[in-house]
């Protein structure tokens, strides 16, 4: 690096110090590279002297009446600045490139120098056509005097070909002229490797869970803070209410989101088929064993086991159950040898678990094993502000399957999907919107096309979980009044009356049924 000698000269607050002190430098015929004036101090920067040469000028300087004090320094201060300001630019995980409009570069900072294959010294005062070629949106921005973002473009490196995508902003006078671009640089592998991140966490994970009520949020949010141990996870919910589909999220969002995840419903086997299933079975073991099976949980090895439906499984295999949570081993039909498995199990259930303990239907050791994070997931009436959102997610997935374009759903039709119980929740939800589809001749769906499931009646058959295991008295006191305040509007089609049943104030069942989103019970 060039090395060069500077002073910061103490004056008296006079005019023309700075003159008097450039004079002295130019008759030693020392070369002045730059010059800072300030109030009663003149700071300069100069060709690189020995020690004799810097005692002449310093003497020769000191000569001056008003000149005070000299001393050598290590920087100038836009020096200092600049060095702070570039610091910064080489710090941030990003490319940063200007250049004025003349398009020569003034800023290319570490990053740039990986994207583009060129070192900071190759590139500074070079014309940016000649390192990113003419065709870019940094050139032409500089002529149009317009901003760009997120622009994919392609250039030619010493190694070859490159491409990244590029933001840039145009920088101005006063006078509103363009004096330049400085553009932000994101390398393509890297901006994708971001999107693979993204979509392993939240945002991603949770791309098909479609909703944004309180209760829902709250679920991913437990999701979010519980998916990353190897804890046992238990899911409790309605039928339909997205049990699976949360179950797929935990995996993604786990350090086993790249390992096998094996999903099995419990409900789906006979009794007599669900052991061989699970564990799997030696040859020989039984008439028809004619080769050696593998059973799932050593297929989920090292990976994720989903246990959808866990309430079904018979007494005797909710011990073998137990054996593999407590030990990590299982034993295939007809073996003597164990082996070792290391599965996350992600249990779900639409059953009241405590309940059938207490009624000998299910091993309360293991219940206990199984509920290590319990997690509950609401039903639909009980986050119906969810429904619009869910409306138009099935519309638009539907619409691709059934061929047809339906753009909405009109204000009717959504009122009667928000009053409905929805005991078969969201997926009773999306065979009403794609019965309603098959049915509508226009492209909004009205009433015309709404038909409910016949066989659910309109109060719901899902289980009352119990308050202990599954959420905060908060939760379960805004419950209880939500549920409340629906039943008396429903009855009394009033507030007036509705308040007076529930023993309220008129304003207080007002200000309560716009919390939870009720009032169109009304409307
Ligand atoms: N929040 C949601 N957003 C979008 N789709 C959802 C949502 N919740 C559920 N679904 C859809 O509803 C259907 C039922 O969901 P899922 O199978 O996950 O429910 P479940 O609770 O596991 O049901 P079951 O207890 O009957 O097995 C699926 O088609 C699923 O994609």
């Amino acid at each position: 690096m060039e090395k060069y000698s500077r002073f910061e000269i103490y004056t008296e607050d006079k005019m023309g110090m700075a003159l008097k002190i450039l004079e002295k430098i130019y008759n030693e015929k020392i070369d002045l590279k730059a010059v800072e004036v300030f109030p009663k101090k003149v700071c300069v920067k100069m060709e690189l002297m020995d020690d004799y040469a810097k005692t002449r000028l310093k003497n020769s300087i000191l000569s001056i009446k008003e000149v005070i004090s000299i001393r050598e320094i290590d920087l100038l201060y836009y020096e200092r600045n600049e060095r702070k300001l570039m610091a910064v630019i080489n710090s941030v995980d990003e490319g940063i490139l200007s250049a004025n409009e003349n398009f020569e570069i003034e800023i290319f900072n570490k990053y740039c120098e990986n994207v583009f294959k060129y070192n900071k010294e190759e590139v500074i005062g070079k014309d940016l056509r000649s390192i990113i070629g003419e065709n870019n949106p940094l050139v032409s921005s500089v002529k149009s005097g317009k901003g760009f973002d997120n622009v994919k473009i392609k250039f030619k490196n010493k190694k070859g070909e490159g491409h990244c995508i590029t933001t840039g902003r145009i920088i101005k006078d006063d006078d509103d002229k363009t004096i330049g671009v400085v553009a932000s640089i994101k390398d393509m592998d890297k901006a994708i490797e971001l999107v693979n991140i993204v979509q392993g966490t939240q945002e991603g994970a949770f791309k098909d869970i479609i909703g944004n009520s309180p209760a829902i949020e709250r679920v991913k949010k437990t999701v979010l803070s519980v998916s990353k141990s190897n804890s046992t996870i238990l899911l409790m919910g309605e039928s339909g209410t997205g049990k699976e589909l949360f179950a797929s999220a935990i995996k993604n969002l786990s350090d086993r989101k790249d390992k096998s995840y094996v999903a099995i419903n419990c409900a789906a086997f006979p009794e007599n088929l669900i052991e061989s299933e699970l564990f799997g079975y030696e040859k020989g073991s039984f008439t028809g064993a004619v080769s050696e099976k593998e059973g799932l949980f050593e297929r989920a090895d090292g990976g994720t086991l989903f246990l959808d439906e866990v309430g079904e499984l018979p007494l005797n295999l909710q011990a073998k159950l137990l054996r593999v949570l407590q030990e990590g081993v299982i034993r295939k039909i007809g073996s003597t040898k164990e082996t070792k498995v290391d599965v996350r199990i992600i249990a779900a259930t639409n059953k009241n678990l405590k309940e059938m303990v207490e009624k000998g239907l299910f091993r309360e050791d293991l219940y206990y094993r199984l509920n290590v994070v319990p997690i509950y997931i609401p039903p639909l009436r009980e986050r119906i502000e969810d429904i619009p959102l869910l409306v138009n997610f099935f519309i638009y997935k539907l619409n691709k399957k059934i061929g047809k374009k339906i753009s909405g759903a009109n204000i009717k039709f959504l009122e009667e999907l928000m009053k409905y119980d929805w005991p078969g929740n969201v997926r009773e939800l999306q065979n009403v919107i794609e019965r309603g589809i098959n049915l509508c001749e226009g492209n909004i769906l009205t009433t015309e096309n709404l038909i409910f499931d016949i066989k659910n009646s309109s109060k719901s058959n899902g289980p009352q979980y119990s308050v202990d295991i599954e959420l905060k008295l908060d939760d379960v006191v805004e419950k209880a009044e939500k549920e409340a305040i629906v039943k008396a509007l429903k009855k009394y089609k009033s507030f007036r009356k509705a308040a007076k049943a529930l023993g309220v104030s008129h304003t207080t069942l007002i200000n309560k049924a716009n919390k939870y989103n009720l009032k169109y019970l009304l409307d």
